[in-house]
């Protein structure tokens, strides 16, 4: 543990950030934060690990662990998941539970209630209806997801509205009991190293391009990133898919698929370094990688008590 700064009290803890899929965490982790750190689609289900996420402000430190979705899992990925939301829960000091206003709950959330039960009376859960930029019965909905757990506190935001998610980091902040920093003040904001960044970036740009059972079927490798004489940096990263019949609906016609991928991927991870990307994708089949426990751990599922 890093005792920082030099001077005077630090406050420091940690927030866990849960939720069925779909509903924000990852974009509201991000605009806590600042900085992009974790993929964000429009499919459910697009975050399977736990990530921490560091947010330092003068003498206080969140050191948040957004998690994937809670749901029914359907294979050992699911499971991979759903362990990695209740190891989360096992230690914080503050729960962040996420919902969606524009619609009422749905037993996914009842679900997530059930397993913050424990956490009643113990640290504080902050109930945060999400999406209100787009919901009809914004009141409605919050009180419906409020009877679930009536202990937590109850707010209405929208991820993407720069003031209202200041508010909740302020709110956040004020929380932390006191204690040294986890990380030291210039640590990066996220505990991610660049090749599972990228590899990442390139699964939710493939996510966001793919239809039906096909994205789920997706895991990304990092396999190379080296340094290229003309000041390119090279990233070299394997999509794989689970069946044969996958690989042509990734590469689409022509390649042109693929190549949508790559460009924006590259475009993320260039707006994010500040230099030039040279982005090398290549598609594989993994066979039923997701029912597969020793696949999951090669593809980088692997669960922090291993
Ligand atoms: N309109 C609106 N859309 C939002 C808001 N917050 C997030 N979204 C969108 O909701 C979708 C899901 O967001 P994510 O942040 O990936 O959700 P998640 O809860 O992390 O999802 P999983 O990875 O499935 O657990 C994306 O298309 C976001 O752009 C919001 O406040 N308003």
């Amino acid at each position: 543990m890093n005792e920082s700064p030099a001077e005077g009290k630090t406050y420091s803890g940690f927030v866990a950030i849960v939720g069925k899929p779909n509903v924000g965490k990852s974009t509201l982790l991000n605009n806590l934060l600042g900085v992009k750190v974790a993929p964000i689609s429009p499919r459910p289900q697009t975050t399977r690990k736990r990530l921490r996420g560091i947010l330092t402000e003068g003498n206080r430190q969140i050191v948040f662990v957004d998690t994937p979705g809670l749901h029914e899992p359907q294979d050992a990925l699911g499971e991979f998941m759903d362990r990695e939301v209740y190891e989360a829960l096992s230690d914080v000091n503050a729960v962040v539970w996420v919902v969606d206003l524009r619609h009422p709950p749905t037993p996914e959330d009842e679900q997530v209630a059930r397993a913050l039960r424990p956490l009643v009376g113990k640290v504080p859960i902050l109930l945060v209806g999400n999406k209100l930029d787009e919901a009809k019965y914004p009141e409605e909905a919050l009180k419906a997801y409020h009877a679930l757990l009536p202990e937590a506190q109850a707010r209405a935001i929208s991820a993407l509205d720069p003031k209202q998610v200041a508010a909740l980091r302020a709110e956040l902040l004020a929380l932390l009991p006191e204690g040294p920093f986890f990380y030291p003040e210039d640590f990066a904001k996220s505990d991610q190293s660049f090749e599972e960044w990228a590899a990442e970036i390139v699964r939710e740009e493939a996510m966001k391009r793919l239809w039906e059972e096909v994205p789920y079927a997706v895991a990304v490798k990092t396999e190379e990133v080296a340094e290229r004489e003309n000041g390119l940096l090279y990233v070299k990263a394997v999509i794989y898919v689970e069946r044969p019949s996958q690989k042509p609906i990734l590469i689409g016609q022509g390649g042109r698929k693929l190549k949508e991928i790559g460009q924006a991927a590259r475009k993320q991870m260039e707006a994010l370094l500040g230099r030039r990307v040279y982005l090398d994708l290549e598609v594989k089949v993994y066979p039923n990688w997701r029912k597969d426990p020793e696949a999951l751990r090669e593809l980088g599922y692997r669960s922090s008590l291993e």
